[in-house]
């Protein structure tokens, strides 16, 4: 290994299942000490990527380095530098915290006393140290997470890998969740890589790299994407079928996309004037969406990545407060 290697290397990576190309050419570092998000909507590649890096999946070509160990040829130098957490809950749940955590040290062969030590350490850090002792089939499905990450952290992991981290959490332990991420950052200066579907839980990371079909779409800061891509949307609802046709005929090139009943129009500050001058009347609902990671996704790919948030429906609801209609 060289010291100066980045925590991750993915030079040229595909990968087919049958005829489904899952992974295109993928290339990218991740520095070390960084948050890294892979960001992509289900089917976008992601898992599959996560399992090449855990040397579970060979790519059909390209290469790939956890600490400058290739994943193929070194896996078990590769694995042994890697915290993994997967999607599917992995931990037995007829073992308490700490002899989930001891099996795990047992298995890469961490030393007694080490990893005594460390089990402490992980279990105050996910904050389970006063559950340390109870069955794991009793726990949450957030502590059970907490509880992977903790394991991933028994051996000298440097790398480690998310997948899905807070799927299926309810948005307190989303963000507890993240606030583990960041401490595992700044506490064990170790280099995270995650997948996520949540647009908004990227927002703080150091780098995204969205993925779509397989492909690498952009990589860059939160700020750097929204700068360069980022554009501000209008969201309305037309009255009738009637009104949305007279729209996407009047400004065909500012269609960005049809969600449902919405139809989302690229729109700057002087844009919106013209429209509420022109179609106030003719639309139930309007918002607009300011320049943010998912109009980063919508301008990228022609699609949005998931179901709108409440801060569109708070818009929407000050714009029915400012003497237009909403819905709800
Ligand atoms: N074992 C497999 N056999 C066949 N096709 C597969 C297999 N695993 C994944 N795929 C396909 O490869 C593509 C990428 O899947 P992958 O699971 O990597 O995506 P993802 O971004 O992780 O999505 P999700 O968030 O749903 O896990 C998808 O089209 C998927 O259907």
């Amino acid at each position: 290994m060289t010291t100066d290697a980045p925590a991750i290397r993915v030079a040229a990576i595909s990968k087919r299942y049958g005829r489904t190309l899952a992974l295109d050419n993928i290339s990218f570092d991740v520095p070390r000490n960084q948050i890294f998000a892979l960001l992509g909507p289900n089917g976008a590649g992601k898992t599959t990527l996560m399992h090449i890096l855990c040397t579970i999946l060979a790519p059909d070509s390209g290469t790939a380095e956890i600490a400058g160990f290739d994943v193929v040829r070194q896996p078990l130098e590769a694995r042994s530098r890697l915290g993994i957490v997967f999607q599917e809950p992995s931990l037995d749940d007829r073992l308490t915290a700490r002899e989930n955590l001891d099996l795990h040290g047992l298995v890469f062969g961490v030393p007694q006393p080490l990893r005594r030590q460390r089990i402490a350490e992980v279990l105050d850090l996910v904050e389970l140290t006063e559950w340390a002792d109870k069955p794991a089939r009793g726990f949450s499905s957030g502590m059970k997470r907490r509880l992977e990450i903790a394991r991933a952290l028994i051996h000298d992991s440097e790398v480690m890998l998310l997948d899905e981290p807070t799927a299926g959490l309810d948005a307190q332990s989303r963000n507890r969740m993240w606030d583990y991420v960041r401490r595992l950052q700044t506490e064990r200066q170790l280099t995270v890589l995650v997948t996520t579907h949540y647009i908004e839980e990227v927002e703080t990371c150091d780098q995204v790299c969205i993925i779509d079909h397989g492909k690498l779409l952009a990589l860059d800061t939160p700020t750097a994407l929204k700068h360069r891509y980022g554009e501000q949307v209008l969201r309305c609802t037309p009255r009738t079928d009637a009104d949305r046709e007279a729209i996407i005929a009047r400004y065909p090139d500012r269609l960005a996309h049809e969600a449902g009943p919405d139809l989302v129009l690229k729109a700057d500050d002087a844009f919106v004037e013209t429209f509420l001058d022109q179609f106030g009347s003719r639309v139930r609902s309007l918002s607009i969406d300011v320049p943010s990671l998912e109009t980063v996704f919508l301008s990228l790919t022609g699609r949005e990545m998931r179901d709108r948030g409440a801060d569109t429906r708070e818009r929407t609801l000050a714009f029915g407060r400012l003497g237009g209609e909403h819905t709800r």
